[in-house]
């Protein structure tokens, strides 16, 4: 499954030629404010915002950029292949997109036009349960496109059940379950606006779709909207569970299960014991406990305890190619990516979407040839040094 992903610079130079520049820039750290001066301060406040004043946010960038690769050279680099297996699937690159929820605040065409994108490039695509579209419709929208489901793992069992069997008649493959978020963090941006998609029931399209959940409400969701809203904040989460309710999860989902928001090895080492597949060493991309560690400076310890018991994937403050390289040097067997997608989103809709793709896997192509590497399997933690604090 060779892609040669660096033919796209090449495009892009070619397309000067004629005078044609991208639509959006390759420097993918600049969609935020582009996304900002187009849509206004309340959805892009609600996707860039995070935890307390943002200092998760910040340490996430950090640690990433305080290491730096060490490229060798003289290596025959002159074919590579960016393929991967992970959780038993064959993919193009250690990449997939990372569920975000409520997309439909970037761009009326919402998780069916960011789906449709991660198909086209043969990439993953993870979907929020708190998406702005049934899950079903998604999964049209990607025919035969890998996706894996993101579950908010609600306080109702049954709610919880008929999400992993609708997931599972759509096609989707791997289960994500969320740890990080059994509230939602403190949030000053969207709560200085009093901007919260779900109050206005964006992000609730699953559960308003779902018979377990409507089961649970007094008055149909047109009779008394508010009322359903309420019926999902109160249960999109549950702050009371405990390693032992994993085996409901184990128990209900015959494929592959990864939990998302690890960040000490010692969870690692429970997810191991509970018969989970895998790990996202993940802070949510720091939205939820501003002060976090990082998850750069996580990542090595995870990958240490979790040794090949556990497929482990990171996020959090992946921008560029060469985050991903330095990801995969720290040990993570492929990355998520959040933020960059939904501003290629809200920017340019599907295209947006796939321009982000290939952008990031380019760059990783490129930082790759040129540190002396053909693909992800020979990056290790020799290629990197860190920058003294
Ligand atoms: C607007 C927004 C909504 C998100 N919604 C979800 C979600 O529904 N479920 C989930 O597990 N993670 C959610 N996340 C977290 C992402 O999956 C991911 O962990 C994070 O964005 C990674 O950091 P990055 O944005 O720096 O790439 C959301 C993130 C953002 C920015
Ligand atoms: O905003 C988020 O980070 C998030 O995870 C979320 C939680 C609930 C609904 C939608 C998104």
């Amino acid at each position: 499954m060779t892609k040669h992903w660096a033919d796209f610079q090449y495009e892009i130079y070619l397309n000067g030629m004629t005078g044609a520049v991208p639509r959006l820039p390759t420097d993918l750290t600049r969609l935020e404010e582009l996304t900002e001066q187009r849509l206004g301060p309340g959805p892009v406040g609600y996707v860039a915002g995070s935890a307390g004043n943002g200092s998760t946010a910040r340490a996430n960038r950090a640690a990433l950029e305080r290491r730096r690769i060490v490229p060798r050279m003289l290596r025959d680099v002159h074919e590579r292949d960016l393929s991967v297996e992970v959780l038993g699937r064959p993919l193009p690159a250690p990449l997939a997109l990372a569920p975000v929820g409520v997309l439909s605040i970037m761009h009326p065409d919402a998780e069916p036009a960011a789906a449709r994108a991660a198909a086209a490039q043969g990439v993953p695509y993870i979907l929020s349960s708190a998406s702005s579209t049934p899950m079903e419709q998604v999964a049209e929208a990607m025919g035969d496109g890998e996706r894996w489901f993101q579950l908010y793992w609600a306080k109702d069992r049954e709610v919880t059940k008929s999400f992993l069997d609708r997931a599972k008649a759509s096609g989707f493959t791997a289960l994500f379950v969320t740890l990080d978020t059994p509230l939602l963090a403190w949030r000053p941006r969207d709560l200085d606006q009093a901007y919260l998609p779900f109050l206005h029931g964006v992000g609730t399209a699953n559960y308003f779709s779902d018979p377990a959940f409507l089961a649970g409400l007094a008055k149909p969701v047109h009779e008394d909207p508010n009322a359903a809203v309420m019926h999902f904040v109160g249960m999109f989460a549950d702050p009371a569970k405990t390693w032992p309710d994993l085996e409901f999860l184990r128990e209900s989902w015959d494929g592959p299960i990864v939990l998302k928001g690890v960040l000490h090895p010692d969870d690692a080492r429970r997810a191991v014991n509970a018969g989970m597949d895998g790990v996202v060493v993940s802070n949510h991309g720091g939205r939820q406990v501003a002060g976090a560690v990082a998850a750069a400076d996580a990542l090595p310890r995870v990958v240490e305890a979790a040794g090949d018991r556990l497929t482990v994937f990171f996020d959090s403050g992946i921008r560029t190619g060469d985050d991903i390289f330095k990801a995969l040097a720290l040990g993570a067997e492929a990355v998520l990516v959040g933020r960059p997608y939904a501003y290629g989103l809200g920017l340019d809709g599907q295209a947006g979407v796939e321009h982000v793709i290939r952008c990031l896997l380019a760059e990783l192509d490129l930082t790759l040839a040129l540190s002396g590497h053909s693909g992800p399997a020979s990056v290790g933690a020799e290629d990197l040094e860190e920058e003294p604090a």
